[in-house]
């Protein structure tokens, strides 16, 4: 582990990282930042939330000169929310140095994409269905890109992207710098990195576990039925900062997010059928706190990095390993610890198994918590509120009617009586949620292809891809829904018709290709 000094970046790059709270650099940054300077090609791999944005960010804003009005750099995201995410963390790095980045995204306004445009933004963050509309445009020329980022290249082919990053590419000089991050390295990543990089150095920080180090996991096997109930004892018993619950499908995210908060929870759901507005609006009440609970498909689970997610619970198991590294990779990122919990019927266990095989651990069996651990994580989570406000010293003005009551009153009793009150009565309300199939567990041949390739082919080269048919529908589903800013001229067959209700309608407007227009409340932004 490095400080950021020792990489020899400018004072106005390092002030700025400063800032962000970051004293050392991660192992990814650590291997691939001085690499990246020099202009190499380039193959990051680390695990989830180990800080691959700034291992890319910074040697991208410390390469373009302040003076420069061209667009120099192209950072392609397979998601809305991660250009979003991205474009925010280069903004923090480069407020200092003035360096001007854009995110471009499918969803939103393209009126006021070209008007951002037009401010000369020297880096442009973008998901490829709408990157290609501009460029078809000609509201963006990518004649002068000198850098290009690939992030999240997983989930990018996953979503069908390659044709559209092929033509992206094509339009983009040869000689150029080429990034490539993942998280994961299946050999479809290998192949396009073969057909896009020159002599790539590879950065990999592969450590024994795939998953984060600092994630706890546990499963409870229940009943289907039994799932709702074990959802709010276990919000009740662990008390989460913040909690992204997984839901199979975009009905049983509906169902959930309204159950929860009918029994008094503040939740909200996120999926692909929720309009550009709705998804920012829900992203931005979980970052600021004002709901602790995200009810989500698998939409959520790629990249997103929102501080302060102490818990994940996958409510319904996710289809395949690699989605449950993603999704239990959304709790200890940036070295803190968090906790995974899945919920599995009886007939997944033999599913949980496979999962465990390929992440090549052990996921602990723990009880349904009962009642009283339910009851008793709420008491304790009251209990230490009002310790908290002891030693905040902020109840001056409460003193009075205190000193009146402990006149009357026994103390034991009134403390009692105000845990009570703060606790909260569960509310009573009865919850009928549509039951979901089980995941069956999938019979995938040993893969004698990529056995020796385990290593070099990353924690998934063994098999997690290789032969295997396809996604669950509804996770696949649910992310092209929810992903896609494609202009529909170049439809993927394979999603086609397979969407519940279609293929998400907020992306399109009609048949004719056009965007819907729609506000959306994360400005486009020039940072600058
Ligand atoms: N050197 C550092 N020190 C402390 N925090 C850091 C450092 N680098 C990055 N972070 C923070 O760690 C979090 C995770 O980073 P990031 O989102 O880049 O992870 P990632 O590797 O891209 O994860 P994923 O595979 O899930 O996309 C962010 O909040 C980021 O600001
Ligand atoms: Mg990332």
């Amino acid at each position: 582990m490095k400080t950021f000094a020792e990489f020899g970046l400018e004072p106005k790059v390092l002030q700025a990282i400063t800032e962000l709270g970051f004293e050392e650099s991660t192992p990814i940054q650590d291997k691939s930042i001085p690499i990246a300077i020099t202009g190499t090609d380039l193959i990051g791999q680390a695990q989830t939330g180990t800080g691959k944005t700034a291992a890319f960010g910074i040697p991208l804003i410390s390469k373009i000169p302040v003076s420069e009005d061209r667009i120099v750099a192209l950072v392609m995201t397979p998601t809305r929310e991660l250009a979003i995410q991205v474009a925010e963390e280069i903004g923090k790095l480069s407020r200092y140095k003035g360096t001007r980045s854009l995110p471009i995204y499918g969803g939103q306004d393209i009126g006021r994409q070209i008007r951002a445009l037009k401010k000369k933004p020297q880096i442009i963050i973008g998901t490829p269905g709408r990157l290609l509309d501009h460029i078809n445009r000609k509201t963006i020329r990518l004649d002068d890109v000198q850098t290009v980022v690939l992030d999240e290249a997983d989930e990018m082919l996953d979503m069908g992207f390659m044709e559209d990053i092929t033509s992206i590419l094509s339009m983009v000089p040869e000689e150029r710098q080429t990034m490539l991050f993942s998280a994961t390295m299946p050999p479809n990543i290998q192949k396009l990195a073969q057909r896009f990089l020159k002599n790539p150095e590879h950065v990999s920080v592969i450590p024994k576990n795939i998953t984060a180090p600092l994630i706890d996991q546990a499963y409870i096997e229940l009943h289907e039925r039994q799932k709702f109930e074990g959802l709010s004892r276990l919000l009740d018993m662990e008390s989460p900062e913040l909690a992204i619950v997984f839901g199979r499908t975009k009905r049983r995210v509906d169902e959930l997010s309204e159950a929860l908060q009918k029994r008094g929870y503040s939740a909200d759901g996120l999926h692909g059928d929720l309009s550009q507005n709705q998804r920012d609006n829900v992203m931005r009440k979980f970052r600021d706190g004002s709901i602790d609970v995200l009810v989500a498909t698998d939409v959520a689970a790629r990249g997103l990095d929102v501080s302060g997610v102490s818990h994940v619970i996958n409510f319904d198991l996710p289809q395949d390993p690699e989605s449950y590294v993603h999704r239990i990779g959304r709790t200890g990122r940036a070295g803190k610890e968090g906790t995974a919990w899945s919920f599995v019927t009886p007939r997944e266990i033999d599913h949980l198994h496979f999962i465990e095989k390929v992440t090549r651990q052990k996921i602990a069996r723990k009880p349904l918590p009962s009642m009283a651990e339910a009851i008793e994580g709420k008491q304790r989570i009251t209990a230490e509120r009002l310790i908290e406000i002891i030693q905040s010293d902020d109840f001056q003005e409460y003193k009075g009617i205190a000193i009146q009551l402990l006149e009357r009153y026994d103390s034991v009793h009134l403390v009692a009586a105000a845990i009570k009150l703060l606790t909260g009565e569960k509310k009573d309300v009865s919850i009928e949620l549509t039951p979901e199939d089980p995941i069956r567990a999938k019979k995938r041949k040993p893969d004698i292809r990529s056995s020796g390739r385990r290593f070099s082919g990353g924690p998934f080269g063994s098999g997690n891809r290789s032969g295997n048919g396809g996604r669950s529908r509804d996770s696949r589903d649910n992310r092209g829904g929810y992903n896609r800013d494609r202009n529909n001229n170049s439809g993927r067959g394979d999603n086609r018709g397979r969407n519940e209700g279609g293929r998400s309608g907020e992306q399109r407007s009609s048949n004719n290709g056009e965007y819907r227009r729609q506000r959306s409340s994360s400005d486009d932004y020039v940072n600058n």
